[in-house]
């Protein structure tokens, strides 16, 4: 099994990603699939024009610049999440959280990824949760095409679910196109665009210095649509699941609020009015140091993500023929599929302990200890690893302690028993209803 496994490892690096240079029969199908909603994205594309959207993307993502500046609107979001659910801590009123945390993931990417304030997560912005709600439902129906062998007929004649999913990149589009174009105005308008913060920004910046004009308005909608399924659900999803473990494991929950303390100092536990502070000034606490100093809270995540990947399934596309360690032959243009869901609860990796919710087993002397890319498979590994992960887990840090530290988190109906989504990602089927009840007055 050990050879096996060393040599899984080197052959499964070979294997490109499905999407990354020719696509092959398999590939053409799930590329057929999903291009209708994603174009040719970061997600969609093939050969030259993936390179040059990597290359462009990862340098934005390594900046210094976008990392405070994202931190910045994450601590933001979190601030308005909390007091979201103060409210209906005060009115011991439930909640879907899982509602609440993609909205607000939604909310953080466009400030963060296209430099715009949307606010669905108060639902005041009317064209943003129109445009949201467009996006889920196209990313469901989309993925029911696997299973739907006449979507393409139903496509053809303009009828069910294709008609919806229609109208529905209509709204997208439209949302899209116009968010382009203010963009590219606001950028002719300001002075010294070179400093922009933001991915689209950056984008748009690299196309007028594009001399083979690839930086399209459409290359552009596929951008933002891309960097919207990469970065939302997946985000929302792997807390969503937190928080659920966290309501079963109440003294996990207890150890996190406790390192939370710890971490930021206590001073923002108590001030000369008492058992108070404000959720602005706490968030200001979450720092980089800080953040480091939340190694339990990191390892909670970590293994939240090894029982529920937001990713649960990921297939790639043989480039050429190639064997598998197992002896199994693989043809160029075969598609090969790897469940991160199954890997993360197999014992022969994890031990017997596997399927159990055990944040220490990532810890060594306090310390966070990562797994290999290859057996925590949750972001994919090799080349085409996950261009966000730091991103998220900054992101997810942030949200998670602001919450933790303010309220303690109850299911609304602890015997319902929770089931997944069939989707791109993992979601819970039915949201995630809690009570929240505030540890600490939140204003
Ligand atoms: C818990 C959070 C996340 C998880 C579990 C996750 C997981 C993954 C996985 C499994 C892939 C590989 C997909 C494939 O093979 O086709 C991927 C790719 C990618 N992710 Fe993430 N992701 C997360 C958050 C994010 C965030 C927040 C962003 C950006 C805002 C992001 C951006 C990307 C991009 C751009 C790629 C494509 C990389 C490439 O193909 O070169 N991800 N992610």
């Amino acid at each position: 099994m050990g050879r096996g496994k060393e040599e899984g490892t080197k052959k499964i690096r070979q294997i490109p990603n499905r999407r990354s240079s020719r696509r092959g029969i398999t590939g053409e199908y799930n590329y057929c699939i999903i291009k209708d909603l994603l174009g040719d994205g970061i997600f969609a594309v093939n050969g030259d024009k993936w390179l040059h959207q990597r290359k462009l993307a990862s340098h934005e993502f390594s900046t210094k610049v976008l990392r405070s500046f994202s931190s910045v609107a994450f601590r933001k979001n979190a601030a308005k999440l909390a007091k979201k659910i103060s409210a209906a801590a005060a009115g011991s009123t439930v909640i879907d959280l899982q509602d609440l945390l993609m909205k607000s993931m939604l909310d953080s990417i466009f400030k963060v990824g296209f430099g715009l304030e949307i606010d669905t997560l108060s639902g005041s912005d009317e064209f943003g949760v129109c445009f949201s709600k467009a996006f889920d439902e196209s990313n469901w129906i989309v993925f029911r095409r696997y299973v739907d062998i006449f979507w393409s007929a139903k496509r053809y004649l303009n009828i069910g679910l294709e008609r919806q999913l229609k109208k529905n990149i209509k709204i997208i589009d439209d949302f899209v196109y116009q968010l382009i174009q203010r963009k590219r105005e606001n950028m002719q308008n300001e002075q010294d665009v070179r400093n922009k913060e933001d991915i689209l920004s950056r984008f748009i910046l690299a196309s007028n210095e594009d001399p083979d004009e690839r930086i399209t308005d459409k290359y552009l909608r596929d951008i933002i649509l891309n960097f919207l399924i990469a970065g939302k659900d997946t985000s929302a999803n792997t807390l969503s699941w937190f928080f659920y473990m966290l309501c079963k494991h109440p003294t996990i929950q207890e150890r996190i609020a406790l390192e939370i303390i710890e971490s930021v100092g206590d001073k923002v536990v108590s001030n000369e009015k008492g058992n108070y502070s404000s959720v602005d000034e706490f968030t200001a606490r979450l720092t980089e140091q800080s953040m480091d100093k939340m190694q339990y809270l990191h390892a909670a995540i970590t293994e939240t993500l090894r029982l529920y990947p937001a990713v649960p399934v990921d297939g790639k596309c043989a480039d050429e023929d190639d064997v598998l360690p197992d002896g199994l032959k693989v043809k160029k243009g075969d598609g090969v599929n790897y469940m991160m869901y199954a890997m993360g609860r197999m014992t022969y990796l994890w031990g017997e302990d596997a399927d159990e919710f055990k944040p220490d087993r990532w810890l060594a002397n306090g310390v966070f200890q990562p797994a290999s890319p290859f057996k925590f498979v949750a972001f994919n590994a090799g080349p085409r690893i996950c261009l966000g992960k730091e991103f998220a887990y900054r992101q997810m840090k942030i949200l998670a302690a602001t919450l933790i530290h303010f309220f303690r988190f109850r299911l609304e109906d602890e015997s319902r028993s929770i089931k997944y989504r069939t989707m791109f990602t993992l979601h819970i089927d039915g949201g995630l209803p809690v009570t929240a009840l505030r540890r600490i007055k939140c204003e």
